[in-house]
Protein backbone atom coordinates (compact mmCIF):
# COMPACT_ATOMS: atom_id res chain seq x y z
CA UNK A 1 0.00 0.00 0.00
CA UNK A 2 1.13 3.39 -1.13
CA UNK A 3 1.05 4.76 2.91
CA UNK A 4 2.45 2.37 5.60
CA UNK A 5 2.16 4.33 8.33
CA UNK A 6 -1.68 4.94 7.75
CA UNK A 7 -4.10 4.34 10.39
CA UNK A 8 -6.98 3.48 8.02
CA UNK A 9 -6.60 2.70 3.98
CA UNK A 10 -7.52 1.48 0.78
CA UNK A 11 -6.04 0.67 -2.25
CA UNK A 12 -8.29 0.31 -5.36
CA UNK A 13 -10.92 -1.14 -3.02
CA UNK A 14 -13.55 -2.54 -4.97
CA UNK A 15 -17.17 -4.57 -3.80
CA UNK A 16 -19.83 -5.75 -5.98
CA UNK A 17 -22.83 -7.65 -5.38
CA UNK A 18 -24.15 -9.28 -8.36
CA UNK A 19 -24.45 -6.27 -10.86
CA UNK A 20 -24.74 -3.75 -8.50
CA UNK A 21 -20.70 -2.01 -7.58
CA UNK A 22 -21.18 -0.88 -3.58
CA UNK A 23 -17.31 0.13 -3.57
CA UNK A 24 -15.87 1.31 -6.54
CA UNK A 25 -11.34 1.19 -6.54
CA UNK A 26 -12.09 3.36 -3.49
CA UNK A 27 -7.99 4.89 -2.70
CA UNK A 28 -8.51 6.09 1.20
CA UNK A 29 -5.77 7.26 3.75
CA UNK A 30 -6.50 8.09 6.94
CA UNK A 31 -3.75 9.59 9.77
CA UNK A 32 -3.86 7.96 12.61
CA UNK A 33 -5.76 10.16 15.74
CA UNK A 34 -7.79 11.61 12.65
CA UNK A 35 -11.77 12.27 12.94
CA UNK A 36 -12.53 11.09 9.75
CA UNK A 37 -15.96 12.16 8.78
CA UNK A 38 -17.67 10.01 6.28
CA UNK A 39 -20.48 11.37 3.85
CA UNK A 40 -22.37 10.46 1.42
CA UNK A 41 -26.27 9.61 0.21
CA UNK A 42 -28.47 6.47 0.59
CA UNK A 43 -26.93 3.41 -1.08
CA UNK A 44 -23.17 5.33 -1.53
CA UNK A 45 -21.37 2.57 -0.49
CA UNK A 46 -20.49 3.61 3.30
CA UNK A 47 -21.97 0.61 5.25
CA UNK A 48 -20.60 -1.15 3.14
CA UNK A 49 -17.08 0.12 3.56
CA UNK A 50 -17.36 -0.23 7.33
CA UNK A 51 -18.06 -3.88 7.40
CA UNK A 52 -14.82 -4.41 4.83
CA UNK A 53 -12.65 -2.26 6.82
CA UNK A 54 -14.09 -4.29 9.99
CA UNK A 55 -13.59 -7.77 8.40
CA UNK A 56 -17.10 -8.62 8.40
CA UNK A 57 -17.31 -8.98 4.44
CA UNK A 58 -14.68 -9.17 2.17
CA UNK A 59 -13.63 -7.38 -1.17
CA UNK A 60 -14.39 -7.87 -4.43
CA UNK A 61 -11.17 -6.38 -5.49
CA UNK A 62 -8.19 -4.43 -4.15
CA UNK A 63 -7.11 -4.01 -0.44
CA UNK A 64 -8.32 -2.32 2.74
CA UNK A 65 -5.75 -2.44 5.99
CA UNK A 66 -6.21 -0.89 9.67
CA UNK A 67 -3.03 -0.21 11.78
CA UNK A 68 -1.22 -2.05 8.95
CA UNK A 69 -3.29 -5.05 9.09
CA UNK A 70 -4.96 -6.55 6.33
CA UNK A 71 -8.49 -6.79 6.85
CA UNK A 72 -9.48 -9.44 5.69
CA UNK A 73 -7.50 -11.36 8.81
CA UNK A 74 -10.33 -10.68 11.20
CA UNK A 75 -8.66 -12.51 14.24
CA UNK A 76 -5.19 -10.07 13.94
CA UNK A 77 -7.64 -7.22 13.50
CA UNK A 78 -9.94 -7.73 16.41
CA UNK A 79 -7.85 -5.67 18.86
CA UNK A 80 -7.04 -3.12 16.75
CA UNK A 81 -10.72 -1.92 16.29
CA UNK A 82 -13.59 -1.18 17.63
CA UNK A 83 -16.89 -1.25 15.73
CA UNK A 84 -20.64 0.66 16.52
CA UNK A 85 -22.97 -0.27 14.34
CA UNK A 86 -25.89 1.94 13.30
CA UNK A 87 -28.10 -0.87 14.81
CA UNK A 88 -26.49 -1.37 18.41
CA UNK A 89 -25.16 -5.36 18.50
CA UNK A 90 -26.43 -6.09 21.93
CA UNK A 91 -28.24 -9.87 24.07
CA UNK A 92 -31.40 -8.30 25.35
CA UNK A 93 -31.31 -11.09 28.09
CA UNK A 94 -27.80 -9.61 29.48
CA UNK A 95 -27.90 -6.75 31.90
CA UNK A 96 -25.59 -4.07 30.24
CA UNK A 97 -22.69 -4.77 33.03
CA UNK A 98 -22.66 -8.60 31.38
CA UNK A 99 -22.57 -7.33 27.71
CA UNK A 100 -19.15 -5.11 28.39
CA UNK A 101 -17.86 -7.96 30.02
CA UNK A 102 -19.09 -9.87 26.86
CA UNK A 103 -17.52 -7.52 24.53
CA UNK A 104 -13.95 -7.47 26.50
CA UNK A 105 -13.94 -11.39 26.27
CA UNK A 106 -14.84 -11.76 22.69
CA UNK A 107 -11.33 -9.69 22.36
CA UNK A 108 -9.78 -11.82 24.71
CA UNK A 109 -9.17 -8.63 26.68
CA UNK A 110 -9.50 -9.17 30.49
CA UNK A 111 -12.75 -7.33 31.83
CA UNK A 112 -10.44 -5.99 34.58
CA UNK A 113 -8.45 -4.27 32.66
CA UNK A 114 -11.02 -2.11 30.89
CA UNK A 115 -13.34 -1.85 33.68
CA UNK A 116 -12.42 1.41 34.82
CA UNK A 117 -12.23 2.93 31.52
CA UNK A 118 -16.17 1.52 30.53
CA UNK A 119 -17.35 2.49 33.84
CA UNK A 120 -16.23 5.96 33.36
CA UNK A 121 -17.53 6.57 30.19
CA UNK A 122 -21.19 4.90 31.32
CA UNK A 123 -20.84 7.53 33.84
CA UNK A 124 -20.05 10.58 31.52
CA UNK A 125 -23.17 9.10 29.53
CA UNK A 126 -25.24 8.77 32.61
CA UNK A 127 -25.82 4.93 32.07
CA UNK A 128 -23.87 3.87 35.18
CA UNK A 129 -27.02 3.82 37.47
CA UNK A 130 -28.38 1.48 34.61
CA UNK A 131 -25.75 -1.07 33.87
CA UNK A 132 -27.20 -4.03 36.09
CA UNK A 133 -30.66 -4.02 34.72
CA UNK A 134 -31.31 -6.51 31.72
CA UNK A 135 -30.97 -4.66 27.81
CA UNK A 136 -34.81 -5.99 27.07
CA UNK A 137 -35.80 -2.99 29.25
CA UNK A 138 -33.33 -0.50 27.81
CA UNK A 139 -34.29 2.62 25.27
CA UNK A 140 -33.02 3.31 22.31
CA UNK A 141 -30.72 5.89 23.29
CA UNK A 142 -29.39 3.69 26.40
CA UNK A 143 -28.46 1.26 23.87
CA UNK A 144 -27.07 3.34 21.58
CA UNK A 145 -24.70 4.67 24.89
CA UNK A 146 -23.84 0.99 25.79
CA UNK A 147 -23.35 0.30 21.68
CA UNK A 148 -20.65 2.85 21.82
CA UNK A 149 -18.73 2.16 25.04
CA UNK A 150 -18.33 -1.61 24.01
CA UNK A 151 -16.54 -0.41 20.83
CA UNK A 152 -14.33 1.94 23.01
CA UNK A 153 -13.77 0.16 26.19
CA UNK A 154 -10.75 -1.79 25.29
CA UNK A 155 -8.67 1.44 23.22
CA UNK A 156 -8.84 0.68 20.19
CA UNK A 157 -6.66 2.19 17.25
CA UNK A 158 -9.07 2.60 15.22
CA UNK A 159 -12.86 2.67 15.94
CA UNK A 160 -15.97 2.92 13.19
CA UNK A 161 -18.90 5.09 14.29
CA UNK A 162 -22.08 4.34 12.46
CA UNK A 163 -24.38 6.91 13.16
CA UNK A 164 -23.24 7.19 17.08
CA UNK A 165 -25.67 10.02 17.64
CA UNK A 166 -28.60 9.12 16.37
CA UNK A 167 -31.29 8.48 18.83
CA UNK A 168 -29.58 10.48 21.78
CA UNK A 169 -30.83 13.54 23.25
CA UNK A 170 -29.12 16.65 22.84
CA UNK A 171 -27.17 16.49 26.39
CA UNK A 172 -26.05 12.82 25.33
CA UNK A 173 -25.25 13.98 21.82
CA UNK A 174 -22.80 16.57 22.95
CA UNK A 175 -21.39 14.23 25.90
CA UNK A 176 -21.28 11.62 23.44
CA UNK A 177 -19.24 14.42 20.53
CA UNK A 178 -16.59 15.56 23.27
CA UNK A 179 -16.20 11.59 24.02
CA UNK A 180 -15.34 11.33 20.69
CA UNK A 181 -12.97 14.21 20.55
CA UNK A 182 -11.39 13.11 23.72
CA UNK A 183 -10.57 9.70 21.90
CA UNK A 184 -8.66 11.04 19.05
CA UNK A 185 -7.04 13.42 21.23
CA UNK A 186 -5.42 10.11 23.18
CA UNK A 187 -4.32 8.45 19.46
CA UNK A 188 -7.62 6.61 18.57
CA UNK A 189 -8.43 7.38 14.58
CA UNK A 190 -12.29 7.85 14.35
CA UNK A 191 -14.15 6.88 11.47
CA UNK A 192 -17.46 8.91 11.91
CA UNK A 193 -20.11 7.83 8.99
CA UNK A 194 -23.26 9.95 9.75
CA UNK A 195 -26.07 11.71 7.80
CA UNK A 196 -25.80 14.64 10.85
CA UNK A 197 -23.73 17.02 8.94
CA UNK A 198 -22.94 19.32 11.75
CA UNK A 199 -21.73 16.78 13.67
CA UNK A 200 -19.13 16.18 10.94
CA UNK A 201 -18.78 20.19 10.87
CA UNK A 202 -18.04 20.58 14.61
CA UNK A 203 -15.81 17.52 15.33
CA UNK A 204 -13.70 15.89 11.76
CA UNK A 205 -10.68 17.21 11.07
CA UNK A 206 -11.21 15.66 7.85
CA UNK A 207 -14.23 15.13 5.67
CA UNK A 208 -14.40 12.45 2.52
CA UNK A 209 -17.51 12.23 0.45
CA UNK A 210 -18.29 8.79 -0.51
CA UNK A 211 -20.98 8.96 -3.99
CA UNK A 212 -21.32 5.67 -6.28
CA UNK A 213 -18.82 4.10 -4.60
CA UNK A 214 -15.91 6.43 -5.18
CA UNK A 215 -14.77 8.99 -3.35
CA UNK A 216 -15.64 12.99 -4.78
CA UNK A 217 -14.18 15.22 -2.28
CA UNK A 218 -11.87 14.75 0.18
CA UNK A 219 -11.01 17.99 2.95
CA UNK A 220 -11.06 19.84 6.00
CA UNK A 221 -15.04 20.62 6.80
CA UNK A 222 -13.96 24.09 6.06
CA UNK A 223 -11.95 23.26 2.75
CA UNK A 224 -15.40 21.95 1.51
CA UNK A 225 -17.44 24.43 2.51
CA UNK A 226 -14.91 27.16 1.18
CA UNK A 227 -15.20 25.17 -1.97
CA UNK A 228 -18.95 25.04 -1.75
CA UNK A 229 -18.58 28.89 -1.05
CA UNK A 230 -17.10 29.38 -4.44
CA UNK A 231 -20.31 28.20 -6.54
CA UNK A 232 -23.28 29.20 -3.85
CA UNK A 233 -21.76 32.51 -2.19
CA UNK A 234 -20.59 33.18 1.10
CA UNK A 235 -22.78 31.87 3.74
CA UNK A 236 -22.33 28.52 2.24
CA UNK A 237 -21.92 25.45 4.58
CA UNK A 238 -21.48 21.59 4.61
CA UNK A 239 -24.52 20.92 3.26
CA UNK A 240 -24.13 23.13 0.46
CA UNK A 241 -20.98 21.27 0.06
CA UNK A 242 -22.76 17.99 0.38
CA UNK A 243 -25.28 19.00 -2.07
CA UNK A 244 -23.54 19.88 -4.71
CA UNK A 245 -21.16 16.81 -4.76
CA UNK A 246 -23.99 14.31 -4.69
CA UNK A 247 -25.69 15.26 -7.88
CA UNK A 248 -25.53 12.94 -10.59
CA UNK A 249 -23.76 15.50 -13.03
CA UNK A 250 -20.50 14.86 -11.85
CA UNK A 251 -19.22 17.32 -9.86
CA UNK A 252 -16.22 16.34 -8.09
CA UNK A 253 -13.45 18.46 -5.75
CA UNK A 254 -11.59 15.42 -4.94
N1 LIG B 1 -25.92 -7.54 1.02
C1 LIG B 1 -26.17 -6.84 -0.08
N2 LIG B 1 -26.66 -7.43 -1.19
C2 LIG B 1 -26.92 -6.74 -2.31
N3 LIG B 1 -26.69 -5.40 -2.44
C3 LIG B 1 -26.22 -4.76 -1.37
C4 LIG B 1 -25.94 -5.43 -0.14
N4 LIG B 1 -25.45 -4.50 0.75
C5 LIG B 1 -25.46 -3.32 0.11
N5 LIG B 1 -25.90 -3.47 -1.16
C6 LIG B 1 -26.01 -2.41 -2.17
O1 LIG B 1 -24.78 -1.72 -2.19
C7 LIG B 1 -24.99 -0.31 -2.33
C8 LIG B 1 -24.36 0.42 -1.17
O2 LIG B 1 -25.07 0.12 0.02
P1 LIG B 1 -24.58 0.63 1.46
O3 LIG B 1 -25.47 0.00 2.48
O4 LIG B 1 -23.11 0.40 1.59
O5 LIG B 1 -24.85 2.21 1.36
P2 LIG B 1 -24.81 3.33 2.48
O6 LIG B 1 -23.97 4.44 1.93
O7 LIG B 1 -24.38 2.77 3.78
O8 LIG B 1 -26.33 3.80 2.53
P3 LIG B 1 -27.24 4.39 3.74
O9 LIG B 1 -26.82 5.82 3.93
O10 LIG B 1 -28.63 4.29 3.18
O11 LIG B 1 -27.04 3.53 4.96
C9 LIG B 1 -26.50 -0.13 -2.46
O12 LIG B 1 -26.83 -0.10 -3.83
C10 LIG B 1 -27.06 -1.38 -1.81
O13 LIG B 1 -28.31 -1.73 -2.35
Amino acid sequence: MSEPSAAVAAESLTKRYGPTTAVDELDLSIERGDIYGFLGPNGAGKTTTMRIFTGLIEPTGGEARVAGVPCTDRRALVEDIGLMPETPPLYDQLTGREQLQFAADLRNVPWETVADTALSLCASLDLRADLDRRIDGYSKGMGQKLSFVQAVQHDPTVVFLDEPTSGLDPRAAKTLRELITDLADGDTTVFLSTHILPVVEEIADVVGVLHGGQLVAEGSPAELTAAAARDEGDGADLEDAFLALTTDDGTAWA
